[in-house]
C-alpha cells in the first residue's frame, strides 16, 4: 500500500513541476522543490492533491512546524509570481460571471470585465479594493427576479427532496455514498450517514425547496443534488441572513456536462425568492472569490488501521510499535468536571459559544434554538461536552459552564481495501476554553473520540486550533479547504479569523 502511495506522489510531483516550469517562475519552483525535498526526507509525502476529502501527509508531529514554514514560503513565492503579471489565470466559464470578490491573485482583466458585466447595478466597480464591505449585487425585489426554474437538459427534471421521508432520505444517502467527495487517489469517499444528513439538513427554519434534486425523467432516479440551510452569518462587522450551501453532487455518469452551474443557479434563484442574497460554502477546489483558506490536520488514534488503509504511513525508522506508543492516549479524561451537554445546559452553553465566536471575522451567529439543534449530542452524529466550574466553592457553590468542546462524526468508505471498509473520523466542531488550557481540553476531546471508536480526529486550522495542533501531535493534511461568501465584498482573512465550521 505504501509503495502505491509513493508512486502516486511521484506522478503528482511531476505534474506540479511541469506547471511551475510553465510559469517560468524560479522562486515558486525553488520553494516547491524545497518543500518536496523536506517532505521526502521526512518520509512523509503522500500526495499534493487539493481536495476536500482530507488525508494525512505527516506522520511526524515534529515535522508539522517545519512544513508550515515551508508552506508559508511557498505561498510567498506564489504571491510574488502572481504580482509579476505574466501568469496565465484559470478561466471559469461559470464562476467568472458570478458576483464573487476578486482575489488579488486572479484579478486579471478578463475576470474584471465579466464581473463588471453582471454588476451594472452595483454602486462602484468590483476591484481588489480591500476596504469595501457589502453586497456585490444589491438585494432585489421579488418582481425583478426570474420567476421560472432554470431549464433542465432533456431527460431530467427538478425534484424537491423531502428529507423527512425515509425513502427519499435513503435516495440522497445512496447518491452521496456512491458519488460524493473522494480524495484524488480514490482511496476514500465521504459516507454521510442518514442520521447525519437529517441533522445537517433540518435546522430550525429549514426550507424544503432548498433540498434540490435532479431526477431522470424516465427512471425517476435521483442523479444530482444541492442543498441550502438558513444561517445567520457575520462577516467582519456585518450580520446577514444567509444560506449554507452544501452536498453539491452530480452522479459520476453525468459529470462534466455543466450540470453543476445549473444546480447552483437554481438554488440561488430559490434562495433569492425568500429575500436572501448571500451564501457561505466551502470547497476543496479553488474557485474565484475565496475569503479564506484553511487546512486540515489529522490526529492519529488507531495507528495500525490508518497505516493499513493508506491514510498515513510509517515513515523510515518508525516501527508500528513505536508509532502506536507515540499516539497512545490515556483511557480516561483529565478534567473531572467535563460531561456531555444536556438540554438544561443549552442557555448557558449557547451564551458562552456565541460570545466566544464574536472574536472571529467570519462566524455563525446561533440563536438558542439553532445552537440546541447543532450542538445537543446525537448518537453517532455529534458529541458535545461542557466543563463546569463551581462558583462560591465547595459542593454548595453554583455551577457555571465555563468551557465547551464538540466534534461531529463523519465516516468515509475505504475503497478497495481487503481488510477495512470504513474510516471512522471525528471532526473538531466548536470549542471554548475559558478556565482551562485549550490543549488540555482538546486532549480530553481526543480521549472521548477514541472511546467512541474513532480512528482519527480531524481539525481545521481555524479559530484558535493552531494553539493545540502541534502539542497534541496532529499531522498536516494534504488539502486546503477554501471558504467562500457568495455576493459579498470584503477583505480576505487568515485561517485563524474563521469561526464557522460547515459539515
Ligand atoms: C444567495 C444564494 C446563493 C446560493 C449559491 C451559492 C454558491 C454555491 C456554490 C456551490 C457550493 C458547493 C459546496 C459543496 O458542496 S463542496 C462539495 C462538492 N462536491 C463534490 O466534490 C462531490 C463530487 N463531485 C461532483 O459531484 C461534481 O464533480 C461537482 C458537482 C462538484 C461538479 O460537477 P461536474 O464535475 O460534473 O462539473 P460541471 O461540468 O457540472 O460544472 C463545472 C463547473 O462547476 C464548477 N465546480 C466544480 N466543483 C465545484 C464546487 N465544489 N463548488 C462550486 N463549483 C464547482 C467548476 O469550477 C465549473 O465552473 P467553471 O470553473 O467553469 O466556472
Amino acid at each position: 500500500m505504501s509503495e502505491r502511495v509513493d508512486e502516486h506522489a511521484d506522478d503528482v510531483d511531476a505534474e506540479a513541476d511541469a506547471d511551475v516550469d510553465a510559469d517560468g517562475d524560479g522562486g515558486h519552483r525553488d520553494a516547491l522543490e524545497m518543500l518536496t525535498s523536506i517532505l521526502q526526507n521526512q518520509g512523509v509525502l503522500q500526495s499534493q492533491n487539493q481536495m476536500q476529502q482530507p488525508r494525512q501527509v505527516s506522520t511526524s508531529p515534529d515535522a508539522a512546524a517545519k512544513i508550515g514554514q515551508m508552506m508559508e514560503q511557498l505561498k510567498m513565492a506564489e504571491r510574488a509570481s502572481a504580482g509579476g503579471g505574466d501568469r496565465e489565470k484559470k478561466h471559469h466559464a461559470f464562476w467568472d460571471t458570478q458576483p464573487m470578490l476578486i482575489n488579488s491573485d486572479d484579478s486579471n482583466e478578463k475576470s474584471k470585465k465579466s464581473i463588471a458585466g453582471i454588476n451594472n447595478n452595483c454602486d462602484g466597480a468590483i476591484t481588489d479594493d480591500t476596504n469595501r464591505h457589502g453586497p456585490i449585487i444589491p438585494d432585489k425585489d421579488p418582481s425583478e427576479l426570474r420567476q421560472e426554474p432554470y431549464n433542465m437538459p432533456k431527460g431530467f427534471e427538478w425534484s424537491e427532496v423531502d428529507i423527512t421521508d425515509p425513502s427519499q432520505l435513503a435516495e440522497v444517502y445512496d447518491l452521496l455514498y456512491q458519488n460524493y467527495v473522494e480524495d484524488d487517489g480514490c482511496m476514500f469517499r465521504f459516507d454521510y450517514s442518514p442520521q447525519f444528513l437529517t441533522w445537517a439538513l433540518t435546522p430550525p427554519g429549514y426550507v424544503r425547496g432548498f433540498h434540490l434534486g435532479v431526477r431522470s425523467s424516465k427512471s425517476h432516479r435521483l442523479m444530482a443534488f444541492i442543498t441550502g440551510v438558513p444561517a445567520t452569518v457575520r462577516v467582519h462587522s456585518s450580520t446577514r441572513e444567509m444560506v449554507e450551501v452544501n452536498y453539491l453532487c452530480v452522479h459520476k455518469r453525468l459529470r462534466s456536462k455543466r450540470l453543476a452551474p445549473v444546480l447552483i443557479k437554481e438554488i440561488t434563484r430559490r434562495v433569492n425568492h425568500t429575500g436572501v442574497f448571500q451564501a457561505v460554502y466551502t470547497a476543496g477546489v479553488v474557485l474565484p472569490g475565496h475569503v479564506a483558506s484553511c487546512r486540515y490536520y489529522h490526529r492519529t488514534i488507531d495507528a495500525r488501521k490508518l497505516v493499513e488503509i493508506g491514510f498515513t504511513r510509517l515513515h523510515p525508522r518508525m516501527t508500528m510499535a513505536r508509532m502506536q506508543k507515540l499516539y497512545k492516549l490515556p483511557g480516561t479524561t483529565s478534567l473531572p468536571t467535563l460531561r456531555p451537554m444536556t438540554p438544561a445546559d443549552v442557555p448557558a452553553a449557547h451564551a458562552l459559544v456565541v460570545k466566544y465566536l464574536e472574536k472571529f471575522k467570519l462566524s455563525v451567529v446561533f440563536s438558542e434554538d439553532e445552537f440546541a439543534h447543532w450542538l445537543l449530542p446525537r448518537e453517532g452524529v455529534v458529541s458535545s461536552f461542557v466543563n463546569v466550574t463551581r462558583r462560591g466553592g465547595g459542593d454548595g457553590g453554583e455551577e457555571e459552564i465555563t468551557d465547551f468542546c464538540s466534534y461531529y462524526h463523519l465516516h468515509s468508505s475505504v475503497l478497495g481495501n481487503p481488510k477495512h471498509t470504513k474510516l471512522h473520523a471525528a471532526y473538531s466542531f466548536y470549542n471554548v476554553a475559558n478556565t482551562v488550557d485549550l490543549t488540555e481540553l482538546m486532549r480530553d476531546c481526543l480521549i472521548l473520540a477514541k472511546n467512541e471508536g474513532h480512528d482519527v480526529f480531524n481539525a481545521l486550522n481555524l479559530m484558535e486550533n493552531d494553539k493545540f495542533l502541534t502539542d497534541l501531535k496532529f499531522g498536516m493534511g494534504d488539502g486546503n479547504l477554501q471558504y467562500y461568501v457568495y455576493n459579498w465584498l470584503c477583505p480576505t482573512m487568515e485561517h485563524g479569523d474563521i469561526g464557522l465550521v460547515l459539515l
